[in-house]
């Protein structure tokens, strides 16, 4: 049998006070509900002696949320320990987590007293949660910096006078891994009862090691750990809930224990978290950031394709991510966009890879993110392509301000030879015309300009498309393109090679009829 390490999450206290302004108690609620969810052990919720509405919010939590232990944080005060008490008097099971700080710099500066006096409060404090509750947890606050003996000395009292936890906190986020394994070492080598309880340690990440001081202190020992989810708490935060639940779940291999998280519900726990708190969760943060299921390169996407695990250690869905993402940029590959495309229903048949992926490029090179949407467009385009035609657009440079005339210069080839012309006109797209007229030597009338957004967003594509008049008959032509103007010439040199091919077929009817 693996050891279970208990879940105590703080996000509703330590996670609390991170935030610019406190919870009210209807979020509090709400978030008891979502983390109660996860299926922690216990769920520290409050400072009820901190403010009338705190009181009410343990108080409420306690009598609602049913599941794991509801526990409250007090001072060795008698006040708070009493406040504490009161509110989780309806709790199925309430904790008074009572705590002092042992470090000589906290003595000294803070509580301005000797460890023989604090250890005195903590007793008193301790035996008074005792007649509320036989579930009482007892901190050294900044144990982190506290010599090893003078913790063996305070946690044998707390032990004795009836705490059943014992926490250990890294309250500034200051020690290693190492040192911290050492710690929870000593303790359990020096402090004749340590049996009684149940070791717990709490990681601040002012150095970024809460997670894995977290960890090392169970490799040495400790069956409960302390966290928010999201690791939000005290300036740099606290341990993230999620992080160190799936560490424990993805390698049990290694570590042999267990935690009874329900991993499927961290996701939604985290949104929750965030939205209701105010706290984005940054992208890149592991487990429930917008990128921890996401690639975005060539390489891993078709890694991913073939196998998931090539490039990811645990399944979205085993954190309630509903799938992974596989961004379309311009460091991805062919697999990947062939994926996609028979994802909508379209065949190899249906385009030629080649030419799409060249476009597909272009494309990610200038808008950074291609979506299916951009792709659907593309394969229609890359149906009609003028691959072969006797016009084919080489550039387009056209400028516009909204003091002098727009001037445009394009580049042109014509049955293989290269050509450049420049026109000004009202606007880019018609001095674009204008040059386009001046290369083919054809005067044609558009009687009809539609431009249309196909996607979403400032980063949508110009579709254009347009009706133009030569000759007495009409013709349509259509043009895509992250730039407009761009765009509009695509439309109007199909407009051109439209125009040409019936020329060409009309000359063939008359040199038939003449020969
Ligand atoms: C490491 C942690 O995260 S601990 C939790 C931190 N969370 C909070 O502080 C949020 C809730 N706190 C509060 O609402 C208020 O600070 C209260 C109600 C607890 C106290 O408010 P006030 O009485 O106005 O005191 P204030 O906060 O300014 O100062 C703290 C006092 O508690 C004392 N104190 C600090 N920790 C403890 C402790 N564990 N046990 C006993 N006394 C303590 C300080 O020495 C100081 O006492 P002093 O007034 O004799 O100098
Ligand atoms: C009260 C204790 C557990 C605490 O929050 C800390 O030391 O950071």
């Amino acid at each position: 049998m693996q050891d279970k390490v208990w879940i105590f999450d703080t996000t509703l206290r330590d996670g609390e006070q991170a935030l610019k302004a406190s919870l009210t108690e209807d979020d509090k609620l709400q978030l008891a509900h979502a983390i109660s969810r996860l299926n922690v052990d216990v769920m520290e919720v409050g400072f009820p002696v901190s403010s009338p509405a705190d009181f009410r919010a343990v108080q409420r939590i306690a009598s609602e949320v049913k599941g794991p232990i509801i526990c409250g944080l007090a001072r060795a005060v008698a006040k708070d320990i009493e406040a504490c008490g009161e509110a989780l008097k309806t709790a199925q099971q309430g904790r008074i987590h009572t705590f002092i700080a042992t470090s000589p710099l906290h003595l000294e500066h803070k509580l301005r007293m000797s460890l023989d006096d604090a250890t005195a409060m903590a007793v008193k404090a301790i035996k008074q949660a005792r007649n509320y509750t036989d579930d009482v947890e007892f901190s050294c606050e900044d144990a982190g910096r506290t010599p090893h003996d003078h913790l063996c000395r305070i946690v044998e009292q707390a032990i004795a006078a009836g705490a059943n936890t014992i926490n250990l906190p890294d309250t500034v986020g200051y020690v290693t891994p190492d040192e911290y394994a050492a710690m929870i070492h000593h303790l359990m080598n020096n402090v004749p009862n340590i049996d009684k309880a149940r070791l717990s340690v709490h990681c601040h990440n002012d150095l970024g090691l809460a997670v894995a001081n977290s960890i090392a202190a169970v490799q040495a020992g400790a069956r409960q750990i302390e966290c928010t989810v999201n690791g939000i708490g005290e300036r740099a935060g606290n341990c993230s809930l999620e992080e160190v639940a799936m560490i424990m779940k993805m390698r049990q291999d290694h570590l042999k224990v267990h935690t009874d998280i329900r991993s499927e519900e961290i996701y939604r726990a985290s949104r929750q978290v965030a939205k209701i708190c105010n706290m984005p969760v940054q992208p890149n943060k592991a487990i429930v950031g917008e990128n921890a299921f996401a690639h975005s390169s060539g390489i891993h996407q078709d890694g991913v394709l073939k196998a998931q695990n090539t490039y990811e250690i645990m399944s979205p869905e085993s954190v309630g991510v509903p799938s992974n993402q596989l961004n379309m940029t311009s460091r991805s590959g062919r697999h990947v966009i062939e994926h996609r495309l028979s994802e909508l229903g379209y065949h190899g048949d249906d385009y030629d890879m080649d030419s799409l992926y060249t476009s597909f490029l272009e494309l990610a090179d200038q808008k950074g993110t291609v979506y299916d949407y951009d792709l659907e467009a593309m394969i229609y385009f890359n149906q009609i392509r003028d691959k072969d035609e006797h016009y084919q657009l080489q550039y387009v440079n056209a400028t516009s301000n909204s003091q002098s005339v727009a001037t445009a210069t394009i580049g042109l080839s014509v049955a293989g030879e290269q050509k450049q012309e420049a026109a000004t006109g009202n606007g880019p797209v018609e001095a674009s015309f204008a040059a386009l007229a001046r290369l083919t030597g054809m005067d044609v009338d558009v009687i009809e300009y539609n431009l249309d957004a196909t996607g979403q967003g400032a980063s949508s594509l110009g579709q254009v498309d347009i009706i133009a008049k030569y000759q007495g008959r009409t013709y349509h032509g259509a043009g895509l393109a992250a730039d407009i103007v761009e765009a509009s010439v695509h439309a109007m040199v199909r407009v051109y090679n439209i125009i040409y091919r019936a020329q060409q077929v009309s000359n063939l009817k008359q040199q038939r009829k003449a020969g």
